[in-house]
């Protein structure tokens, strides 16, 4: 989460349900909670980074070394706070590149915030679609002052996306581990079976 456009709220919104409009953010705050998706119970941890650090480098140094997916929060009517965006998801990529050996695939998410305040919007949707697709993410204009559902769907597919990613990487961890495994018995046993 991050970005200083709201994270926090579309975050509440998501684990209550509810619309909290003033809650005291002003520290890092890590979340659980359990849910089930696709008939699997899950054990859910969200950071949510305090996004009053002066740079938005602060804001990312400890949870990209473990998230397993993100979710970047900008406000529609606030550019400041959609160039925070990009600064993260830049980042991110970075991070995860030099971390994990080029896995760069890592499920991101890019929410345009706030779209109740269209009237004082600074940030085209356009805009964000590009970014997104820049950055290879997934895209979404939301409000969490007005909705539930679109901000519950947009977590239950991030996490999806996560879960198969997940899925996908050990399977890949897998395969090459077998193949190594292969490989050594060929060396070990592969003379000594020519010399029989
Ligand atoms: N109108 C409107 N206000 C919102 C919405 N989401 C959040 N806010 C308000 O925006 C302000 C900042 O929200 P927070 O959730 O504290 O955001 P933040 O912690 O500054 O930013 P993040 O780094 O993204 O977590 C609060 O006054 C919220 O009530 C929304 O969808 N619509």
């Amino acid at each position: 989460m991050g970005g200083g456009g709201g994270g926090g709220a579309v975050l509440v919104r998501f684990l209550t349900r509810r619309f909290i409009g003033e809650y005291a953010s002003n520290a890092n705050s890590l979340y659980n909670k359990r849910l089930s998706i696709d008939g699997r119970q899950l054990n859910l941890e969200v950071f949510d980074p305090c996004s009053q650090s002066s740079e938005a480098r602060c804001i990312l140094e400890e949870p990209v070394d473990w998230a397993d997916g993100f979710v970047v929060v900008y406000n529609i009517s606030d550019r400041t706070s959609f160039i925070n965006a990009q600064i993260i998801l830049r980042q991110i990529r970075e991070a995860r590149t030099d971390n994990c050996k080029g896995d760069s695939g890592v499920p991101v998410c890019l929410l345009g915030n706030k779209q109740d305040l269209c009237h004082a919007r600074q940030v085209g949707e356009d805009e964000g679609r590009r970014l997104a697709r820049e950055s290879r993410c997934h895209f979404q204009e939301v409000s969490a002052a007005e909705g539930y559902q679109d901000i519950a769907g947009l977590f239950t597919q991030l996490i999806r996306h996560v879960m198969e990613h997940l899925k996908q990487r050990a399977d890949r961890r897998r395969y090459s581990g077998s193949k190594s495994v292969a490989k050594l018995i060929n060396n070990v046993f592969g003379k000594r079976r020519k010399s029989v």
